[in-house]
């Protein structure tokens, strides 16, 4: 069932959109410095909190391949400032248009990145030239507007949320992972902002640890007590009835809802059916991917099998042992109960209806 678009009479009106979210905004992990990108740099958080200065579209790509920025909303809008960079550098249409591939080859799965290089390339190729003023325009704009449209997801998703209810989330969709705020970390802190939670679980989610190093750095940043469990501690967690909601981030949602998000997502999922937990994705609509029909096309990002099989440096597994790292899955759209957009929210996402919400 399609809800009414954001605003217009949706059937869950939103507690208040006065909400003072100030407290939760003050972290941001991408900073334009006129001639350079400056990255907090999330491979090492929350031991050390150190920036990366990225002068050129390769450090750029670099930082983002190596999850130094990471977060499908975050990695758009660093990929912009790439293509800014770029064009600082050259005024050659050829060597945006590289600038370009490049960005868009440092990770395959979130639409973000794509969604938000291939927009500035398009712009520049409009207007016929290259001008690294107008591009940055636009790299300003695509961060504002994500910023926005997350705490306006804030209230969505927690006009979702009755009072006293448990959540779970996984990974990490804070302000980490966008231009501040956050995605399924948004509706959290807006949820508890209005005091409609009893619990606030995240998973570690192995192997980066984004659940265990970012979220629980950033809910206690918050002063929002959470509790962290096992990725496979997530099935037992909904058997004893603590949580009411599964409330996850998206890298990439199909025209027909099906969701790529963090590897692990798809069987929490299916737990969450199971045991009678409802399932949010919450994104911005610059992560729907309307010219993919399903899920079944979805790049799945492969990584290094030392992310298995290290941790810290340090050596886990036996050695020599292979691993297979995919960091992504996909979650059918059937087992979705709500996907929370800034446009709107959409309820057991049916075929058609993101496009109906999204339609201009
Ligand atoms: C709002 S972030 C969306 C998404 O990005 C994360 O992946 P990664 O940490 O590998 O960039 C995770 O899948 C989040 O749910």
């Amino acid at each position: 069932m399609l809800c009414a678009p954001a605003g217009h009479g949706a059937n869950r009106t939103p507690v208040s959109a006065m909400t003072n979210y100030d407290q939760y905004d003050s972290l941001r992990p991408i900073e334009w410095r006129g001639d350079h990108l400056r990255l907090l740099d999330q491979r090492l958080l929350p031991a050390t909190v150190a920036w990366l200065d990225c002068r050129s579209v390769t450090e750029v790509a670099d930082a983002i391949h190596a999850l130094a920025v990471r977060g499908a909303p975050a990695i758009g809008i660093a990929g912009a400032y790439g293509m800014v960079l770029a064009a600082q550098a050259s005024s050659d249409p050829a060597d945006l248009v590289t600038a370009a591939q490049t960005l868009v080859q440092a990770r395959p799965t979130a639409v973000n990145l794509a969604w938000a290089v291939q927009g500035l390339l398009a712009s520049a190729q409009s207007e016929g030239h290259v001008d690294p003023a107008a591009l940055l325009l636009r790299a300003q704009s695509i961060e504002r507007e994500d910023l926005a449209a997350n705490r306006h997801m804030g209230e969505l998703g927690a006009a979702q949320i009755t009072g006293g209810s448990g959540v779970l989330t996984h990974c990490n969709t804070g302000s980490l992972a966008t231009a501040g705020f956050g995605t399924a970390l948004g509706v959290i802190r807006a949820a508890w902002a209005q005091q409609r939670l009893s619990a606030v679980f995240a998973t570690e989610t192995r192997p980066w640890l984004q659940g265990a190093r970012l979220t629980a750095w950033e809910l206690q940043q918050d002063g929002i007590p959470a509790t962290l469990i096992a990725d496979s501690a997530g099935a037992h967690l909904m058997s004893t009835g603590r949580v009411q909601w599964l409330v996850v981030g998206a890298d990439r949602i199909a025209a027909n809802g099906d969701t790529a998000n963090k590897i692990g997502t798809c069987q929490l999922a299916i737990a969450a059916r199971h045991y009678g937990v409802k399932v949010m994705v919450v994104a911005p609509s610059s992560t729907v991917d309307l010219a993919m029909a399903n899920g079944r096309d979805i790049e799945i990002e492969l990584r290094d099998e030392a992310e298995i099989t290290r941790l810290g440096g340090q050596p886990t597994a036996a050695p020599g042992v292979r691993a297979w790292n995919p960091v992504f899955d996909v979650t059918p759209a059937g087992l979705i109960d709500a996907i929370v957009t800034e446009r709107g929210v959409v309820e057991q996402p049916a075929p058609g209806a993101l496009a109906q919400l999204l339609s201009p």
